[in-house]
């Protein structure tokens, strides 16, 4: 409308705002973006949280300058301004519902049935003040609802501050969102169905953790009728473990069948791709382990999104994203032709490896404690917390500092377990560091410890003196003083 134009310094303000409401929150650009709403000086250290607060302080008192009643009214402006106030409009609308939101992903968490959404009304009723038309409105409360989502779920999922995990977090809400929202918001909210993640890593870094973060903040319609989503988000992860099945019983777990497709098919059975929503995804981890006959019928239902049970006839559509895991080295396995090219590259698009805990607490010394309370308060609540100096303290004294972890986190939720039943954790045998190996390449050993320390392993192996004298040229007598020698010090 006539007269009224952003100038450039406040174009430029709300530009930065416009960029920010939807920018990755785990990525340094959201960061910068807030620090520069807030007023704060690049280099000054900040804590998120507080210049986030300030940033909503700083759009309030902006958009006041703007409308002394605070409404934005986007339609007075030109085409350009008025599309960076509706996008300031929904930064105010979004932080403004932010802990409802919070509050609603909690009861959500404990229902199968989706919950009306309280809040409803008042939110339809902002949207629309910003001059949205109702498909508008019901999308961008589902955008927000996810957003909202897609950031508890993988602050929950996912705790660390190590440069790797901090990365890995950015990964995984590109995962949901792609790492440019307009891009998402023109023309993904919705589609995400055939992007599939791959994640790598070694058992028990978080690879199921991740998919769960994934799978939990697909978009959900919202449907103004009813008020409610179109499901509850808590139905939206499904998984299978490839590796757990035998081989003849995998085509029934993924597909499902029919009653009498086979002997012993004494009833219709659902698969794991038809218990996978439309909006939600689906885990098939230790996806090395399939057979490559296997892994062409998955391709076929990535391609064709379709599938038919064990049986059955009629095809059935499936809609769900897939997130495939594995802990298994590809690369080696393809060499080998054991893992189908093409079935690889239907699932590359986007690779993420989960880095394992020893890498973790390198980059970062301070990770070992702050994974240790998690772990406490997950088990114990808030009270785990007093916990945390004396399980740590004993954790370090029970590993070497360098020791590998091999079991990563789910191996340090069963250590702080056990320090917290017996005081103590004494690692798995075949993962603690090899002593004799150390102190061979430290220089550290006589030629008598040498020998000690090697007839040892080779009778851990043979079990009789005879088959060590015999291996390592020494007669019976000199091999077994040499292992008692061993013996008599440990
Ligand atoms: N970064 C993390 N922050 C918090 N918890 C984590 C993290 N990584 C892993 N965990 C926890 O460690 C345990 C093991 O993780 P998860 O089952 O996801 O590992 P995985 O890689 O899928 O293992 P596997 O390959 O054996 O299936 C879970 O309880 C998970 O919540």
């Amino acid at each position: 409308m006539a007269g009224l134009r952003l100038s450039e310094a406040q174009r430029g303000f709300f530009g930065w705002v416009a960029e920010a409401v939807f920018a990755n929150p785990f990525g340094p650009e959201r960061a910068a973006l807030d620090r520069r709403i807030a007023g704060i000086d690049s280099h000054a250290p900040a804590d998120p949280a507080r210049t986030l607060e300030l940033a909503i302080e700083q759009v309030e008192r902006r958009v006041r300058e703007l409308d002394p009643d605070g409404r934005l009214r986007p339609d007075r402006y030109p085409a350009e301004d008025a599309r960076i106030l509706q996008w300031v409009g929904l930064f105010r609308i979004y932080h403004a519902f932010r802990d409802e939101f919070g509050q609603f992903i909690e009861r959500q968490a404990q229902s199968a049935e989706s919950l009306a959404l309280p809040f409803a009304d008042t939110l339809w009723a902002e949207l629309a003040d910003l001059g949205l038309d109702a498909e508008a409105r019901a999308r961008y409360l589902g955008v927000f609802y996810q957003v909202r989502r897609g950031f508890h779920c993988i602050e929950r999922e996912i705790i660390g501050l190590c440069p790797a995990v901090v990365e890995l977090r950015m990964r995984l809400w590109n995962a949901i969102f792609t790492f440019r929202p307009d891009w998402y918001l023109r023309c993904l909210v919705g589609r995400m169905e055939d992007f599939s993640t791959l994640l790598l890593g070694e058992t028990g870094t978080g690879k199921t953790a991740a998919a769960r973060a994934i799978g939990h903040s697909g978009y959900i319609p919202y449907d103004p009728k009813t008020r409610r989503f179109q499901e509850s988000y808590t139905r939206a992860f499904v998984s299978i473990n490839l590796a757990q099945f035998p081989a003849g019983l995998i085509e029934s777990e993924l597909f499902g069948h029919r009653k009498g497709a086979f002997s012993g098919a004494i009833d219709h059975h659902q698969g794991v791709l038809a218990r996978c929503s439309a909006h939600g995804a689906v885990l098939m981890d230790e996806i090395g382990d399939v057979e490559p006959l296997i892994q062409l019928k998955l391709l076929t239902v990535l391609q064709e999104r379709r599938f038919t049970p064990v049986g059955g006839r009629e095809p059935q559509a499936f809609n769900g994203r897939v997130i495939a895991a594995t802990h298994r080295d590809l690369g080696r396995l393809r060499a080998e032709g054991r893992f189908r090219d093409d079935f690889f590259y239907r699932l590359c698009s986007d690779v993420i490896a989960l880095p394992p805990l020893r890498q973790r607490i390198a980059e970062n010394p301070a990770e070992l404690r702050l994974m240790v309370a998690a772990i406490l308060v997950r088990t114990f609540g808030p009270d785990g917390l007093a916990l945390v100096d004396g399980v740590e303290e004993r954790t370090r004294a029970s590993v070497p500092a360098d020791y590998p972890w091999p079991g990563n986190v789910r191996e340090l939720e069963q250590c702080v377990r056990r320090i917290c039943l017996t005081g103590r954790y004494q690692a798995d045998g075949r993962a603690a560091p090899d002593v004799f190996l150390q102190q061979v390449a430290a220089g550290g050993l006589t030629a008598d410890e040498l020998l000690a320390g090697y007839l040892a392993r080779l009778y851990g192996r043979c079990r009789t003196y005879e088959e060590v004298a015999r291996r390592s040229g020494l007669d019976r007598r000199t091999v077994k003083k040499y292992i008692g020698m061993g013996e008599s010090e440990t």
